[in-house]
């Protein structure tokens, strides 16, 4: 049985389907890549697999628990991190400080000791102190971690929302855009970290513009148009598909824009 199995998922706003019966799975340890042209509906799948947009109906199954309708919270609780194509970060909040929030899912303090501030309570901070710098560490932060993150650049941000999300120990990690506004020494970084966090056995799904990107790192790529898949597999079989070649470019196209298209979507 797949770690995540999404289920015939339905979601419209006002008259618009967004969602129309899509499924999918992730594997466990597996590196799937959700992609397809403007508006096929991938943030809505994020959306409503991480709890943020309930369904009209349809099933999301995490490690075999049906967590549809769920709250984001009580679906991160589960092992299912996310990042967000802008990340979103606590501003007014150290770098620091916003991984340590992440730990807060698997880290309790019990409030007799916060109170009290017993040696217990000392203990536990530096243990969460300590996690969140191994993950900025992890992630390859070069920016200074007791300032502010909101005076950090965008790369350095995204690097951040993803240690925070590591820092929640999933076992499924969501990521957003993760090489939008990224220039090309970042993007390499993000290939590394992509495949080191793959490799601690932690399962990722992405939506990614970067078709080069997906194309390198991803096992399985999953294509939607309005809202369905339309197309399911490795990537070598998924570029050759004529019916993605066509979602990308409309369906009234002659052999020069195909041919473009396919480069598009070899990521050449
Ligand atoms: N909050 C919302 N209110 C109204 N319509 C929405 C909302 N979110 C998404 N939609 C619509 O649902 C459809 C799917 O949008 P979605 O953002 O999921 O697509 P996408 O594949 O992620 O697109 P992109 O690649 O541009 O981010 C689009 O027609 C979009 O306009």
């Amino acid at each position: 049985m797949s770690l995540l199995e999404v289920e015939d998922l339905r979601l419209t706003f006002g008259g618009v389907r967004a969602l129309d019966g899509l499924s999918f799975t992730v594997g466990h340890g597996e590196i799937v890549s959700l992609i397809g042209p403007n508006g096929a509906g991938k943030t809505s799948a994020f959306n409503c697999v991480t709890g943020f947009y309930r369904p009209d109906s349809g099933t999301v199954r995490f490690d075999a628990v049906d967590v549809t309708g769920r709250s984001p919270a009580a679906i991160a609780q589960l092992g299912v991190s996310r990042t967000f194509q802008n990340p979103r970060l606590f501003g007014e909040l150290s770098v620091l400080d916003n991984v340590r929030a992440g730990t807060h899912l698997w880290l309790r303090q019990r409030m007799v000791d916060v109170l009290l501030h017993t040696p217990r309570y000392h203990r536990t901070e530096q243990r969460v102190t300590d996690e969140a710098h191994m993950w900025l560490d992890f992630v390859g932060l070069r920016g200074d971690r007791a300032g502010l993150v909101r005076h950090l650049p965008y790369g350095e941000q995204r690097r951040v929302e993803i240690a925070r999300a590591l820092a929640r120990r999933p076992r499924l990690l969501f990521l957003d855009e993760p090489a939008a506004g990224l220039n090309h020494g970042e993007r390499t970084e993000l290939v590394d970290l992509i495949r080191r966090i793959s490799a601690q056995g932690t399962a990722l799904a992405l939506i990614e513009h970067d078709m080069g990107l997906v194309m390198e790192i991803s096992q399985r790529v999953v294509v939607l148009d309005f809202g369905r898949r339309i197309a399911d597999g490795p990537p070598a079989q998924v570029r050759s598909t004529p019916r993605v070649i066509e979602a990308y470019l409309g369906r009234d196209t002659d052999d020069s824009e195909l041919a473009a298209a396919r480069g598009v979507i070899r990521g050449d």
